[in-house]
C-alpha cells in the first residue's frame, strides 16, 4: 500500500516528557518528512531542546511514541538511537577543545576513516575548518566551533540531523555562512530538524515549520505559508518578519 512511502522519517505521537518532578512535554505530535528541512520554533522555554533530547533518548519519554524510519525508538538507549542514523548537535557545541580540527572530525567517524570525497564536501561547506585544520579546536571562534560540531555530526552519512540553535550568538556574517551551509546540506538531500530562535534565518531555510508553546505543538505547516501570514507570525512568535526588514 502507498501508506509505507507516505510515512514521515520521524514521527512523534502524544509524547510526554518529565524531567524529575517537572512535566515538560505535554503530548507532543509532530513529523519530520524525509529529505526536507523542518524548523522547530518557539519562545524561550517552549520545550524545543527537550524535544530534541527526548528524540535522542537523553530524556526518556514518559509516554507516547517516537517512530524513526518505521521503527519504534521510544525506549531505545541513546547509543542505539545514534546508530540507527540520528545525529544530534546540541547548543553547547560538542567538540574537543584540546584536539585539532582534524582529530575532532576523524574521531567523529566511528566506522573508519572519513571518505575523502565526503571530507572535501564537508570542508566545502565550512571552509574555515580547512584553515584551522591542524590547530586545537579551542582556538576557533564560537561560530567556527558550531560549524565543527555540525561537521562532526555529518562525518558519516546520517539519516536525520537534529541541530539546536546553530546561529545563537553569532555575528551576522557567521549567520549568513551558517545559512549557506544548511542550504547546501538541504541541496544534498539531508533530512534536518533545526531549532532556531532567529525567525529571519529560519524563514530562509525551512521547508516546514513546527511551532511549540508550553510543551505542545501549536502550529505546523509549510514555512512559505507562515512567511506569507504576518498575523500568524505575530500570534505564534510574538513578532513578524517585518521586524527584520
Ligand atoms: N534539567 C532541567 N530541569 C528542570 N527543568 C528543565 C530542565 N531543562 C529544561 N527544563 C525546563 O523545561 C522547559 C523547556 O525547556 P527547553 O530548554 O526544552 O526549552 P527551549 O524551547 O529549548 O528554550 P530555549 O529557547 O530557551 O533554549 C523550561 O521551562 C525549562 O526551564
Amino acid at each position: 500500500m502507498a501508506e509505507t512511502s507516505a510515512e514521515p522519517l520521524l514521527k512523534l505521537e502524544s509524547v510526554h516528557t518529565h524531567i524529575g518532578p517537572y512535566h515538560i512535554l505535554h503530548g507532543l505530535n509532530c513529523e519530520v518528512p524525509a529529505g526536507e528541512l523542518t524548523m522547530l520554533l518557539g519562545r524561550n522555554g517552549a520545550g524545543k531542546t527537550t524535544t530534541l533530547r527526548t528524540i535522542m533518548g537523553l530524556w526518556q519519554a514518559s509516554s507516547g511514541s517516537i517512530r524513526f524510519d518505521g521503527r519504534n525508538i521510544t525506549t531505545l538507549p541513546t547509543p542505539d538511537i545514534a546508530r540507527s542514523g540520528i545525529a544530534y548537535v546540541p547548543e553547547s557545541m560538542a567538540i574537543f577543545s584540546d584536539l585539532t580540527v582534524r582529530e575532532n572530525i576523524v574521531l567523529a567517524a566511528r566506522s573508519g576513516p572519513v571518505d575523502t570525497a565526503r571530507l572535501d564536501w564537508m570542508l566545502g561547506l565550512f571552509p574555515a575548518l580547512k584553515r584551522f585544520w591542524n590547530l586545537p579546536a579551542g582556538n576557533l571562534s564560537g561560530g567556527q566551533k558550531q560549524m565543527l560540531a555540525i561537521a562532526r555530526a555529518i562525518a558519516e552519512p546520517r539519516r536525520l540531523l537534529l541541530v539546536d540553535e546553530p546561529t545563537k550568538g553569532l555575528a551576522p556574517v557567521m549567520v549568513r555562512s551558517m545559512i549557506e551551509a544548511f542550504r547546501a546540506l538541504k541541496a544534498a538531500g539531508e533530512t534536518i530538524l533545526l531549532v532556531e530562535q532567529n525567525f529571519h534565518a529560519a524563514s530562509q531555510l525551512g521547508d516546514n515549520v513546527i511551532v511549540m508553546e508550553d510543551g505542545l505543538v501549536v502550529h505546523s505547516g509549510t514555512m512559505s505559508d507562515l512567511v506569507a501570514d504576518k498575523v500568524l507570525q505575530r500570534r505564534l512568535l510574538g513578532l513578524s518578519l517585518d521586524a527584520h526588514q
